[in-house]
């Protein structure tokens, strides 16, 4: 049932979990022009580098070492002194980082290279006032993805604070007060740094990396492409295409005799890149039951993207490296077989161009159209003249953004309610009543709030991306938040910053047991007096009463940004939730779900998004539409607490 692609996929992110996670953090950044000294010939430390390197103790080397060539030495292989001397002060480096790690050779060397760098290579990026968490690389090995070592240092060090690892900074925030300051009140001060540097040969100038010019340009004529008519045409789209998984889970039932054992999180991986493809480009991966060159193709330059944003070092910036490294020279490949793809989807859209203004385009009649992709309003758009590269690169984000996303909330939702059976069996009851048997419609969406809040508070315990990446482009100050400075932090040009969504989501600060799924916690208000107004706290009248379905930061007031917020907001928000909600309703109300390994079996490990370390395999059952819950664990009881790392 578990398709190969998918098995290849895990086996590349399993042997990856076990690798410090936190090696967004450790890759070398590069450094702001204006600020940071350049690894040039006349840093000191360069200098006192370069030293062994033009060493006269090499062997045969003619002048000052020539009491040491008396020694009888076989020809062709180094003097043993020389080579002791030559080895001596990388022994003492490795003697001394033994002592400072205390044992430990890994953080000993992070804290001497941290030592070492602090005036020659560190950009005075500001913070001084902010708390330092001492980072041990041993906290991020192992098994503990890096977003749970970073809760750890949030309550002991609070909501903003300094990670400091080898030559580099990183301030964390975990504080709505401070996460609105940087999203939303100055928004345009910080662009996404590391982030964009890792995504930028694959997604070009998207929206995601894209420069602020270019990011006007480009979000401007995205936006007025998500609007009313088309979502009602795609949550057709998405019934459709749940249907497609319907009937491959009934027919493995079938198979299995009355049962079967599915890894989830492959099965909706297939179904998110379906609709993902149609929904941008009406192009039918066709994945839930085929595979192709084209599928392998994105799901190769998917792994290349986590990889890159989870190695220390970016060497496939090296020249010739997409060539000698054989992953690399794969992942070109993959690129090449997508970019072909694009292209010529492009090339269609253009050959059957029919010019509109954005309003006309809004009110195309959708139910009647062939082709009501983003890429057909994109092209069609008057006024808007993308370049063909332009396009693939808007079209490959997207293709990016929206499919593991959209799959993980669906995976992790799953899980959660699996093991919180009163949740199920109220969320059964609202899609019996609202939908039935019936091919879910817009309106049942907005019927479904339960159903709603259940993916919501999914979100809520397993952000995608646990992490925000930003960097400074000038000098700000970040508010005091809670109990912080009340002088606020300066920070300078060039400082990077985490924003914590998982930090956020779990604080115990701004949520009643964070680690419970409790969904009716989206219909409570909540507030903490600890912040004296300055967080709004959560209202959730902002939801119900307001034009939002889901809980989000306006509600929140930038607690819960599963999908960020401010100018930089995810424009797919409401296509993934209706995604996730169409395809929630009409897998449960078909199916029992109970997971078929012990929950904490189930594993996380981070890439772009948190997905398991071990698949999500679960038992599946028939279920009867209208039918009982088929709850099988048990009485419905208290809310689940659901392991924070399972
Ligand atoms: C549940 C699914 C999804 C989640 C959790 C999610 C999450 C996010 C988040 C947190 C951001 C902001 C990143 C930042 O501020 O650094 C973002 C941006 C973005 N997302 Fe999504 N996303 C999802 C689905 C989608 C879909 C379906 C699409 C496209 C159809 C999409 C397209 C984008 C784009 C283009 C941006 C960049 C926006 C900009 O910078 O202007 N996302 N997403």
């Amino acid at each position: 049932m578990q398709c190969q692609l998918h098995q290849q996929r895990r086996a590349a992110s399993s042997a990856s979990a076990g690798r410090p996670t936190a090696t967004v953090l450790l890759r070398p950044v590069r450094p702001v022009a204006s600020t940071v000294p350049g690894p040039s010939a006349s840093s000191p430390l360069l200098a006192r580098r370069a030293g062994p390197t033009a060493s006269p103790l090499r062997p045969g080397q003619p002048g000052r070492n020539a009491g040491l060539r008396s020694r009888v030495v076989p020809q062709g292989l180094p003097d043993p002194l020389a080579v002791g001397l030559f080895f001596a002060p990388g022994l003492a480096i490795l003697a001394y980082a033994l002592v400072r790690g205390k044992g430990n050779l890994t953080d000993g060397l992070s804290r001497v290279l941290t030592e070492v760098s602090q005036g020659y290579f560190q950009p005075d990026v500001g913070g001084k006032n902010i708390p330092v968490a001492e980072g041990e690389l041993s906290d991020l090995a192992g098994d503990q993805p890096l977003f749970k070592a970073l809760y750890q240092w949030f309550i002991e060090s609070g909501g903003v604070y300094k990670l400091v690892f080898g030559p580099k900074a990183f301030i964390v925030v975990s504080d709505p007060v401070v996460v609105r300051h940087i999203l939303k009140e100055n928004a345009f001060n910080y662009d996404k740094g590391v982030l964009a540097e890792i995504l930028e040969p694959i997604m070009g100038t998207g929206l995601i990396p894209a420069d602020l010019e270019t990011w006007k340009v480009r979000r401007r004529a995205v936006v007025p492409a998500f609007h009313k008519q088309f979502y009602e045409s795609m949550v057709g789209m998405f019934a459709r295409c749940s249907q497609r998984s319907v009937d491959k889970l009934e027919a493995a039932i079938a198979a299995g005799k009355g049962s079967a054992v599915v890894d989830m999180e492959s099965e909706f991986l297939s179904l998110g890149l379906d609709i993902i493809g149609l929904g941008v480009f009406n192009f039918d991966f066709g994945s839930i039951t085929s595979e192709s060159p084209v599928i392998k193709a994105v799901y190769g330059v998917l792994k290349e993207a986590e990889h890159r944003s989870t190695f220390y070092l970016p060497y496939w910036n090296l020249p010739l490296a997409d060539v000698l490294v054989p992953r690399q020279a794969k992942f070109r490949a993959d690129l090449k077989v997508i970019n072909e793809c694009l292209d010529n989807l492009i090339k269609q859209a253009r050959d059957t161009r029919v010019e509109e203004d954005a309003e006309a385009l809004q009110n195309r009649d959708y139910s009647n159209l062939k082709d009501p992709s983003l890429l057909r309003f994109l092209v069609d758009m008057r006024g808007e003249e993308p370049t063909n590269k332009q396009l693939r690169d808007d079209l490959m984000t997207m293709l990016i953004a929206g499919h593991e996303t959209t799959a993980a909330v669906l995976t992790w939702a799953m899980f959660c309610l699996v093991q919180s059976p009163e949740s199920e069996a109220k969320v059964l009851a609202e899609i019996d009543a609202v939908c039935g048997d019936r091919t879910p419609t817009l309106e049942d969406l907005k019927a479904m709030p339960y159903l709603r809040a259940c993916l919501g508070e999914s979100l809520r315990m397993y952000p995608q991306p646990p992490i925000l990446i930003r960097r400074a482009l000038e000098a700000d100050t970040l508010p005091a938040g809670l109990r912080g400075d009340p002088a606020g932090y300066p920070i300078g040009k060039g400082a990077d910053l985490f924003i914590s969504v998982w930090n956020l989501h779990r604080s115990p600060y701004l949520w009643k047991d964070p680690d419970t799924f409790r969904p009716e916690r989206f219909f409570e208000n909540f507030s903490n007096p600890d912040f004296g107004g300055k967080w709004a706290g959560y209202r959730p009248d902002a939801v119900t009463g307001g034009a939002a379905l889901y809980p989000n930061e306006v509600a929140s007031d930038f607690a819960f940004i599963p999908f960020g917020g401010g100018a930089r907001k995810c424009v797919g928000d409401q296509f993934a939730m209706f995604e996730a909600t169409v395809a929630a309703a009409m897998l449960l109300r078909r199916f029992t779900f109970r997971l078929a390994v012990p929950a904490e079996k189930v594993g996380m490990a981070t890439g772009a998004t948190i997905h398991t370390a071990n698949g999500m395999m679960m038992r599946i059952t028939p279920r009867t539409p209208g039918g009982s819950s088929g709850s099988s664990s048990g009485a419905p009881g208290a809310a689940a607490k659901v392991p924070a790392a399972v």
